[in-house]
């Protein structure tokens, strides 16, 4: 199948704050227990931390006062650590709470994920880059549960602490919360300055992420053309390139949290002294106690940590959630009009498509008010021009690309193999079972067997149980094409749809993989894309496309008899066999 490259606006979507926090209420559905106990103790918690504040400012008033003997002292010591395990204890307890809620939320949007990916429409994915899907649930899923050990701890105890403390200054003299407050438009504005400047920079970084992690799977993918085109220098320096606009996006993030620090310690400076300031004021008018100030000047020190914590990690934040609004985007994406019904009542007809036609994204049709059907048992075959539509009819017959008009009737149980085989990592009976559990060893025997692919269970003296896949035992293209077969023959579907699956073949194998691929077409309807007419010339009928549409069907024979492309097509294919055979003459 060809391709065409990905543009700016076939990238997958990015959900916005508001999208992702329904999407997080809905998810968080089985927790809301979890996070009001959360609430609750968190509030408890910050409370009893208060002690420590109103027990040292009464423990200076009376020191001052000349009534603090050793019992005093020893009582507010005794209060302080009181209080401070108290209040350790229950943010202990929240922040676990909170802990194991976010990632039992995650886990349930990790899993919505993955299986939103798999019912993505492949022609969806492929025109936004299989990277950046696989950096959305691989990357972006790491950065946001890596975000839970320095962002749950601090943004509980600040969300607490911040309401507490204020609480507890304005108790203690309004005059305090308002000198607070008086500055707090100090921090705010720094927050502003960072939320503004983060979430792009933030974003950007991922974005060269993404695409880095694109070209890397290209050159991976496309190993062997980089190889066989001598690409190597160009891959690799595209990769560089790509690299480097991580190290760049990455250095501007850095610089961006420096800048906060120096906003942040302004802030704090300003704070203080502006508690310090109406400390002052209210002392000298009567109106409190050194004691007091003392109480007001702790609490102010208490709120200022969580805050500035809260600043630091921000930008943690910031990360997860341009990668939680990547993920969201993808789990929100709506799922497509669905492929049409299997067909149950006409058993004589295995495929009905009336005037379907198709486009990728906005591009020109591919498909163009095709109309074809497949008998129940016909074996055909699809031949034509590259690019003329041949795999993207397949893959609309196989329900992977919805019919953009028209209507497409299929069966339930269909099975493509194409010319890509990924062989999983395990043994070859789990390969082979894939799409038939349960099989016994008898049925793996036989259907490989039957596809001339019994020589893979002698490729160890492990048999069925040798290791195969990324870092198992290597197989050669054909071999592949070969165990897939046999895995079709396993599962057994209604409709075999086999897209240039024998094409890896070289001259000596060809004979042996179209043998292989007649045994696993035997008994049901099949589909064959093949430029090797010999594979061709077997089928009870031969249908041409060009530019989208059907311009010829009929069997091997009668479309040699009535002499049209298709015979043009056979006689090319004879002359170039002929020549391969016996050299230019
Ligand atoms: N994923 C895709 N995104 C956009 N356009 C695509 C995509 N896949 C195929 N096309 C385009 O659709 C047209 C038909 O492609 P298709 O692969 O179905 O043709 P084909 O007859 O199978 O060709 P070939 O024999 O080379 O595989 C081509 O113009 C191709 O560029």
């Amino acid at each position: 199948m060809t391709g065409a490259p990905a543009t700016a606006g076939d990238a997958l979507p990015v959900a916005g704050g508001r999208e992702t926090a329904g999407e997080v209420w809905r998810l968080s559905r089985g927790n809301r227990l979890r996070l009001a106990a959360v609430l609750m103790v968190g509030i408890v918690s910050t409370a009893v931390d208060l002690i420590g504040p109103v027990a040292v400012g009464l423990l200076v008033d009376r020191v001052r006062a000349g009534a603090a003997g050793l019992a005093t002292v020893l009582t507010v010591t005794a209060v302080l650590a009181v209080s401070a395990v108290l209040g350790a204890a229950g943010t202990a307890v929240t922040i676990t709470l909170a802990t194991r809620a976010y990632h039992d939320i995650l886990a349930t949007l990790r899993e919505e994920l993955i299986a939103r990916a798999l019912t993505l429409p492949q022609h969806r994915v492929e025109r936004a880059g299989t990277g950046d899907l696989i950096s959305r649930s691989s990357d972006d899923v790491t950065a946001v549960a890596d975000a839970a050990p320095a962002v749950i701890p601090v943004i509980t105890v600040t969300a607490f602490t911040i309401i507490v403390s204020v609480g507890g200054l304005a108790a203690l003299e309004w005059p305090y919360a308002v000198a607070f407050a008086l500055v707090l438009p100090v921090h705010l504005l720094a927050m502003r300055w960072y939320l503004r400047t983060g979430p792009h920079v933030y974003r950007a970084e991922r974005a060269a992420m993404s695409a880095r992690a694109q070209q890397i799977v290209e050159s991976q993918r496309g190993h062997a053309t980089v190889l066989g085109f001598g690409l190597g220098e160009q891959r690799h320096h595209t990769v560089l390139t790509a690299s480097w606009a991580v190290a760049a996006q990455t250095l501007r993030a850095r610089t961006v949290q420096s800048m906060l620090n120096a906003r942040l310690n302004v802030a704090e400076c300003l704070s203080l002294g502006a508690v310090l300031v109406a400390g002052f004021v209210l002392i000298g008018h009567g109106a409190s106690t050194v004691g007091g100030a003392t109480t007001a000047m702790l609490l102010v020190l208490r709120l200022l940590g969580p805050v500035n914590q809260l600043m630091f990690v921000i930008d943690t934040l910031q990360s997860a959630l341009a990668s939680l609004n990547r993920m969201i985007g993808v789990v929100t994406i709506p799922a497509g009009s669905p492929p049409g019904p299997p067909l149950t009542a006409d058993t004589a007809t295995a495929v009905r498509l009336r005037e379907v036609s198709f486009r990728y994204g906005a591009g020109p049709r591919v498909l163009d008010d095709l109309t074809l059907d497949i008998a129940a048992g016909e074996r055909i075959a699809v031949v034509g021009a590259s690019g003329a539509g041949k795999s993207t009819l397949a893959a609309l017959i196989a329900g992977i690309h919805p019919p953009e008009t028209g209507t497409a009737v299929r069966p339930e149980r269909i099975a493509v193999v194409t010319q890509e085989i990924h062989v999983f990592a395990g043994t070859l009976r789990d390969n082979l079972t894939l799409a038939a559990p349960g099989s016994t060893d008898d049925r793996i025997r036989a259907a490989l067997e039957a596809t001339g692919a019994a020589g893979l269970l002698d490729l160890s003296p492990a048999g069925l149980d040798t290791a195969v896949g990324t870092g198992g035992h290597p197989l050669t293209e054909a071999q592949a094409q070969q165990l897939a077969l046999a895995r079709l023959l396993l599962a057994d579907p209604d409709l075999a749809i086999l897209d240039e699956a024998t094409a890896e073949a070289g001259s000596t194998q060809s004979g042996l993989l179209d043998r292989a691929a007649d045994a696993a077409l035997t008994g049901r309807t099949g589909l064959v894309i093949a430029h090797r007419l010999a594979q061709v010339a077997t089928c009870d009928r031969v249908v041409v496309m060009e530019h989208g549409r059907i311009i010829e069907s009929g069997s091997h024979t009668d479309l040699i008899a009535a002499g049209g492309v298709y015979a043009g097509l056979w006689a090319a294919w004879r002359a170039g066999q002929h020549l391969a055979a016996n050299g230019p003459k």
